[in-house]
């Protein structure tokens, strides 16, 4: 649907009653804007197993409309996944926010939930869980203890900060801000919500491609491993030589690069993976990124099923997947919802693009949840743990106009 980048630019005027009776969704990046209005027909819900086939199902009996669906998968793989056909395509738009582009001022003190050292006291009751048949130091043994789906390697713990505003966020808006960072995918998507509630989306700024899809070749572009962007250039550059060294952070890395190349190899004629990471950045964090490049055996496969295949990688739940999800479950006071689900959308030909749903907020009437995640690995200290997850909330709070001095709640 969308091979090459496109350039026509119209204006829009949207406020968010407008944007809430015309569900809109956007995804924005580096190469193309997609934007969706209304809705014809909502794809079946169901877990990721059943997604490759309800969305064959559902274009071969599609009603008239644009051949695309998009929408969201929530982080369980478990759970029920919320994608929709729309009733239109618009082209890249340049959105004229109604009311000029301000979000209304925060109000109150942030809350962390969980606050910053109980997070602390889960990442150390997760690294007591993992097996030390994962440390670093004996690498030999680590498919052994990953091939008996028996030792946890990984697990990805996230926490959350709820923000309350003055009134009514545009969420809109607040994407507009996130795309002043160029180096990733800023998305907007209504979220399904109950029927006395006010409307929901989920509004973020993802680095990190799960799976692309055109014709036969797949694309993924899997990050781990982090480091705080530093204001000083020569620290900066320090920060990043040092995780490019790191062996707690290659290892992390690695875990999802396995998965992704196990998960991919059977259904690929050809598969490049190189076999050391390189240095990825955002505005605010460096990471490890690793571009996975492939042809696919089969024209059949789609975009959605792959997305439903490789979802949750080991860059957001862990390894061997169903034990990470216990421990998250376990250890987690809050539920994620779609926070480091995927969000994207597949076409009739199967084409597609998914990225994963990280560096974003949960948006509700004047209420936003921002979630951040880290990757737990046998060698992670908590209070480097503590402090990661709180550069990667920078994003959003950036967006926001929010200071660390009006943010106790981010770090103590
Ligand atoms: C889970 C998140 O980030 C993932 C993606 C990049 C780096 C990560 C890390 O270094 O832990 C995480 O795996 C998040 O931002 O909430």
């Amino acid at each position: 649907m969308i091979a090459q980048p496109l350039s026509a630019t119209t204006q829009v005027d949207v406020n968010a009653d407008e944007a809430r009776q015309s569900p809109l969704f956007v995804l924005r990046g580096p190469q193309y804007t997609l934007e969706t209005r209304g809705c014809i027909a909502h794809l079946p819900s169901g877990n990721t197993t059943t997604l490759g086939q309800r969305v064959k199902d559902f274009f071969a009996n599609a009603q008239d409309g644009p051949k695309v669906l998009v929408g969201a998968l929530p982080f369980d793989p478990h759970a029920l996944d919320a994608l929709y056909q729309p009733a239109a395509l618009s082209l890249p738009t340049a959105l004229q926010v109604s009311g000029g582009a301000k979000l209304p001022a925060l109000i109150g003190q942030s809350q962390a939930e969980p606050a910053p050292n109980y997070y602390g006291d889960m990442v150390a009751r997760c690294v007591a869980a993992i097996s030390s048949k994962f440390s670093t130091s004996k690498l030999s043994t680590r498919k052994q203890a990953a091939d008996q789906e028996a030792h946890l390697g990984k697990a990805v713990l996230a926490r959350s900060l709820l923000l309350q505003a003055e009134h009514t966020i545009n969420p809109l808006v607040l994407a507009k801000r996130l795309e002043r960072d160029n180096s990733v995918t800023t998305y907007v998507l209504p979220l399904p919500q109950a029927i006395d509630e006010a409307p929901a989306w989920l509004v973020g700024a993802s680095p990190e491609l799960l799976i692309s899809v055109r014709g036969r070749t797949v694309k993924s572009h899997p990050l781990a491993g982090s480091a705080r962007r530093l204001a000083d250039p020569h620290a900066d550059a320090k920060a990043a030589a040092a995780l490019s060294a790191s062996s707690k952070d290659l290892d992390e890395h690695k875990f999802v690069v396995d998965a992704i190349v196990a998960a991919l190899a059977p259904l690929c004629s050809e598969l490049d993976a190189p076999s050391r990471p390189s240095l990825y950045t955002t505005d605010t964090m460096w990471h490890l990124g690793t571009e996975i490049v492939g042809t696919l055996k089969d024209d059949d496969i789609s975009a959605a099923s792959l997305a439903g295949l490789l979802h949750p990688t080991p860059a957001v739940c862990g390894t061997p997947r169903q034990l990470a999800l216990d421990t998250i479950h376990q250890l987690e006071p809050v539920d994620r919802g779609f926070y480091a689900g995927a969000v994207g959308w597949v076409d009739d030909k199967g084409d597609g693009d998914w990225y994963v749903a990280i560096r974003c907020a949960h948006v509700q009437a004047d209420r936003l949840r921002l979630f951040a995640g880290a990757g737990i690995v046998a060698d992670s200290v908590p209070e480097l743990e503590v402090a990661e997850t709180a550069a990667k909330f920078r994003a959003l709070l950036d967006a926001l106009g929010v200071d660390d001095t009006h943010l106790h709640a981010l770090s103590k």
